[in-house]
């Protein structure tokens, strides 16, 4: 059985307390590796090692620093395939969607930040005659990178390649679930050439090893991706610390079908913005709201489609729909099924658990399900679900979508599907959203601010956002 390692100092180590944890292939329901139940001792020892890396580290020009995150991501481009299969071993999610999503960005991270680091200048201040302001950022220091299971290396990635990029050093911590291909990169990290101590990777559950992170006097800021919940909990425990957090959390986005839309375009996207990834990407549309006079086309096309998703073998090229993460989750999500019934919803497609023959007979299945006939304030149109089940409600007015798509705790995506822009511009601004998209989904360009309104989250990744989030400004002033 594989036995996975931290990453500490540039070494690959085994837990101090030599406790380890089983990783299940959710597909299989069967164990396929040990991952470091990791403590405060570790953790402890990955943030000295980052400190001691500190200071050669932040004091390298821009340009070195970017050069090795650039070639990282040669590196994972040049193992595409080892990475994309541990990643669908580990997290259920179909090989084909890790070959063609999940590696890729995670390259396409580095890379990013790679060649970005170069150009992160800063600004100048003149007050004619009389003084000369200048900003410096600085690189916080050693900070926290901790990511969640869904898109496991996707988001791993997405948070250390800024840090870096800045000069900061990291300890980063992947979710406990799948962790697989966070380990695999510690080996990248060393044939990359990056100095010792610069990242540090340091496996374990949320309680054993985020909270001593969250928790250590070394850590000047937290950059989260996961549940509102554990967002809060973090927040609580930084806050009288005063570290900088950068928090992104839950979803409930709505996605909104007018009936000037392209029907084609709208339920074809509209399939993979509910089922991407079983359903399990914070982006997720998950409470669908169609224009009357839309609603019995859209939903005819759209039920018949999902019906026709293919769930199955992550390994199986046809497979549309893997596994979900665990069994915990599963039957988390069915408890959410069982729950639109009693909430009085219709069931249109899907509902039940999948027994897939051959080797995946105890993974982790569940039909693409789709409701209808639920109140816009019932607990399965407020709370997010984080898998694939979706409501559909037809609206009258634009007013009525609105108050809808904006009448949840959350505010991370929304979904816009018309050809009349004036409407889009106009509903896309009154949206309290972080992301709006218009006649497409999960269009990403990196240099773009990303990040949660309301209970979604604190703050923004992504380009110029990302790398000012790991520095501090502190502002130089010359009298003239
Ligand atoms: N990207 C997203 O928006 C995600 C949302 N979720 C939502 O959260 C629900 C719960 O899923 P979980 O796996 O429990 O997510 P989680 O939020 O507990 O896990 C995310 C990461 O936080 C770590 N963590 C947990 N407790 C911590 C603590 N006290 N301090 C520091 N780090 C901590 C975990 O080990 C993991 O690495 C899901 O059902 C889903 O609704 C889960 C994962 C991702
Ligand atoms: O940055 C992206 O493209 C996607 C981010 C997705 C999440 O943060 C998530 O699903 O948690």
């Amino acid at each position: 059985m594989i036995q996975l390692q931290n990453f500490v100092g540039g070494q690959l180590l085994p837990p101090r307390a030599g406790r380890y944890l089983p990783l299940i292939e959710p597909a299989t329901g069967q164990p396929f590796a040990q991952v470091p139940d990791s403590d405060a001792a570790d953790v402890d020892a990955a943030v000295r090692a980052a400190e001691a890396a500190l200071p050669a580290w932040r004091a390298r020009p821009a340009e070195e620093r970017g050069r090795l995150l650039v070639r990282l991501a040669e590196l994972i481009e040049q193992h595409l395939d080892r990475l994309a299969q541990a990643e669908s071993q580990d997290n259920g999610k179909p090989l084909s969607l890790a070959r063609t999503l999940d590696i890729p960005r995670a390259a396409s991270n580095f890379a990013f930040f790679g060649t970005a680091a170069p150009h992160f200048a800063t600004e100048a201040h003149v007050q004619e005659g009389v003084a000369l302001n200048y900003t410096v950022r600085h690189p916080l220091g050693v900070v926290a990178c901790i990511s969640p299971w869904n898109l496991p290396l996707y988001l791993f990635s997405w948070k250390i390649a800024p840090a870096l990029a800045v000069g900061c050093c990291v300890v980063a911590k992947p979710s406990e679930i799948t962790p697989y291909t966070a380990f695999l990169l510690s080996e990248l990290v060393q044939q990359a050439g990056f100095p010792a101590g610069v990242l540090n990777i340091v496996h374990g559950t949320g309680p054993g090893v985020g909270q001593a992170l969250v928790e250590h006097p070394g850590i000047r800021a937290i950059s989260f991706t996961g549940g509102t919940k554990t967002g809060e909990l973090i927040a609580r425990t930084a806050a009288p610390r005063f570290k900088k957090l950068s928090l992104e959390l839950g979803g409930k986005n709505p996605n909104l079908i007018f009936a000037d839309c392209d029907l084609a375009a709208a339920v074809q996207t509209s399939i993979r913005s509910s089922f991407a990834n079983q359903g399990q990407i914070c982006l997720c549309g998950s409470r669908i709201l169609v224009e009357r006079s839309l609603y019995e086309p859209f939903k005819t096309e759209f039920v018949a489609q999902v019906q026709a998703l293919t769930v199955g073998d992550p390994l199986d090229e046809a497979t549309r729909q893997g596994a979900l993460v665990s069994e915990a989750h599963l039957q988390k999500v069915l408890g959410y099924i069982e729950l639109a019934h009693q909430e009085g919803g219709r069931l249109l497609a899907g509902g039940q658990r999948v027994r897939v023959p051959g080797r995946c007979a105890e993974g982790y299945f569940l039909q693409p399900t789709v409701f209808e006939g639920l109140a816009p304030d019932c607990r399965v149109n407020q709370e997010e679900i984080f898998g694939p089940v979706v409501t559909l409600t037809p609206f009258d007015t634009e007013d009525e979508a609105l108050r809808w798509a904006n009448g949840t705790e959350y505010g991370l995506s929304a979904t816009i599907w018309t050809r009349d822009l004036t409407r889009a511009h106009r509903l896309g601004q009154q949206l309290r959203a972080g992301v709006v998209w218009v006649n497409t989904w999960l269009h990403r360009d990196l240099r773009t601010p990303f990040g949660g309104m309301k209970n979604s989250g604190v703050g923004r990744e992504g380009g110029l956002e990302a790398l000012r989030f790991f520095t501090e400004a502190q502002n130089v002033c010359i009298k003239l």
